[in-house]
C-alpha cells in the first residue's frame, strides 16, 4: 500500500471561517484517506495565542483537540486553557508571529507547510510574506493580505504554485481558478462585472421585502455573512477588496485609492467614532428609511437596489445601481454572488458564475479545497 502523503498545516483564525474548516477537516478524514491524504494540524492561533504540536515534524493536534479549540473559542476562552492538554505548546500574543515563522522555517524546505489565512487582519501580511520566503504555501481566504501594498502583493504572489486565495473572492465559488484559466489561454478580460457580496446581496434583496436595514444587517451576521464588523460590508470595503483582488489578477497595478467606493452609511457612524455595538443597536436604526425610501423609489421604475462591482479598462468602482429586476443580477437573491466575465471567447455571452458568495460553511470548504488543491506540493 502506498504511504499516506501528509500535508502539514497552521490555521492562523479560529473564528467562523477558521472553526468550520477544523470541522471539515475532521468529518473528511477518511474521504482524504481514501485519497492517501492526510491533513496534519500542526498549530492554530487566534488574535492573542498560538498553540503549537509539541514536535511538529511528527506530530499533530489531534481530532480530538482540535473539537477542544472550537469549543474554547465558541465559548470566549482563550487557547491558552489549552496548555495543559496533550502534547503540545502555547505561545502569547508577543511571541505568535516569531514562532510561526521559527516553524515555517524548520518545515518549509523539508516537509513543507501551509499557511491558512482564515483571520480577517491585515497584520498577517508580515508572516504570510516571510514564510512564503521559507517555501511554504499559503491559502487565504483573508483578503487584506492581498490587498496591501503592492510590493506585498508581488512577494505572496512570487511563487504563483504555492498560493491559492479562491476563497477571499465568493467565498466556495470558482472565480479566482476560472480567471486563472482564462488568462493562462491567453483570452483578455475586457470587463467583469458583478454582485460580490453575500452581505449587501441579502441585505438589498430581504429590505425589497420590506424588512428594515438594521434587522437585515443583524441576520447577516448572525447568519456568518458579514465581516466581524458589518461596516466593512455597509462601507463597500469588502467588495472593494474583491475588486482589487481581481483588477490585480488581470495585471492592473492599483491600490485600493483608485477605486470608487460608495458607502451605505455616513463618516459619523464610522468605527473611529462608535463601536460596533452601538453601531449596530443605534447608529443603524437611522439608516432605514433612507434604504427603504431608495428601494421604494427603484421599484416605482419596476428596478430593484443592488452593490455592482465593475471592472473595465481603467475604470474599477463599487457601489449602489438602479438595474431592471428581470436582469441576472436584479434577479439575484439573498446571499448569492453572480460574477459577469466579458473576454474574447466570452464576448456577446458572458461566462457567468453565480452561486453563495458568503457563508461559513461554503467559505470553509473553498479554503479546504485550496490545501488539496496544492497536495503535490508536498512529499
Ligand atoms: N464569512 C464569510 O462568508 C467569508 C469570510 N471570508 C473571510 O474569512 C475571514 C474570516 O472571517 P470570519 O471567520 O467570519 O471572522 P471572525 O471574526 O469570526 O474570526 C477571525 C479570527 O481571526 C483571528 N485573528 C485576528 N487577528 C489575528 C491575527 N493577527 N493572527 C491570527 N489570527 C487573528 C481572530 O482572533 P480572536 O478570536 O482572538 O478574535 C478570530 O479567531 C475574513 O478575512 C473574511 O473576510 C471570506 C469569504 C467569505
Ligand atoms: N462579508 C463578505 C463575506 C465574504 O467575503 C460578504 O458578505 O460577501
Amino acid at each position: 500500500m502506498a504511504a499516506m502523503k501528509n500535508i502539514p498545516l497552521i490555521l492562523m483564525g479560529c473564528g467562523g471561517v477558521g472553526r468550520q474548516l477544523l470541522q471539515h477537516i475532521v468529518s473528511c478524514r477518511s474521504l482524504h484517506a481514501k485519497l492517501g491524504i492526510h491533513l496534519r494540524v500542526v498549530g492554530v492561533c487566534d488574535s492573542k495565542s498560538l498553540v503549537v504540536a509539541s514536535d511538529v515534524l511528527s506530530k499533530e493536534l489531534n481530532d480530538n483537540f482540535l473539537s477542544e479549540v472550537c469549543r474554547v473559542k465558541v465559548d470566549g476562552s482563550s487557547l491558552l486553557t489549552l496548555g495543559g492538554l496533550g502534547e503540545c505548546q502555547v505561545f502569547k500574543n508577543s511571541e505568535l508571529k516569531e514562532k510561526v515563522i521559527g516553524v515555517a522555517s524548520v518545515m518549509g524546505k523539508s516537509t513543507g507547510l501551509a499557511v491558512v489565512d482564515c483571520s480577517a487582519s491585515s497584520e498577517t501580511v508580515g508572516v504570510l510574506t516571510r514564510v512564503v520566503d521559507l517555501g511554504c504555501c499559503i491559502v487565504l481566504a483573508n483578503k487584506k493580505p492581498l490587498t496591501s501594498t503592492m510590493e506585498d502583493y508581488y512577494k505572496l504572489v512570487s511563487h504563483p504554485r504555492r498560493i491559492r486565495h479562491e476563497s477571499t473572492v465568493g467565498a466556495g465559488l470558482p472565480v479566482i481558478s476560472s480567471l486563472n484559466r482564462i488568462l493562462l489561454s491567453g483570452d483578455p478580460i475586457h470587463r467583469i462585472i458583478g454582485s460580490l457580496s453575500g452581505t449587501l446581496g441579502y441585505v438589498m434583496s430581504e429590505v425589497e421585502d420590506g424588512k428594515p436595514l438594521s434587522q437585515v444587517v443583524r441576520a447577516a451576521k448572525s447568519l456568518g455573512y458579514t465581516e466581524p464588523d458589518p461596516r466593512d460590508d455597509l462601507s463597500g470595503m469588502d467588495v472593494a477588496r474583491k475588486a482589487l483582488i481581481l483588477a490585480r489578477l488581470l495585471g492592473k497595478q492599483i491600490n485600493m485609492d483608485n477605486i470608487r467606493i460608495e458607502s451605505l452609511y455616513p463618516e459619523e457612524m464610522g468605527p473611529n467614532v462608535m463601536s460596533v455595538e452601538d453601531f449596530l443597536s443605534t447608529g443603524i436604526l437611522l439608516l432605514d428609511n433612507d434604504i427603504q425610501e431608495r428601494v421604494r423609489k427603484a421599484s416605482l421604475n419596476g428596478n430593484v437596489l443592488r452593490y455592482v462591482c465593475m471592472i473595465e479598462g481603467s475604470r474599477c468602482e463599487v457601489g449602489i445601481q438602479e438595474l431592471p429586476k428581470n436582469s441576472a443580477l436584479g434577479r439575484l437573491r439573498g446571499s448569492d454572488n453572480v460574477l459577469e466575465i466579458f473576454s474574447r471567447c466570452y464576448s456577446e455571452q458572458p461566462l457567468v458564475i453565480q452561486g453563495a458568495g458568503a457563508g461559513n460553511d461554503t467559505t470553509a470548504a473553498g479554503v479546504l479545497a485550496d490545501i488539496l488543491d496544492i497536495q503535490d506540493l508536498f512529499p
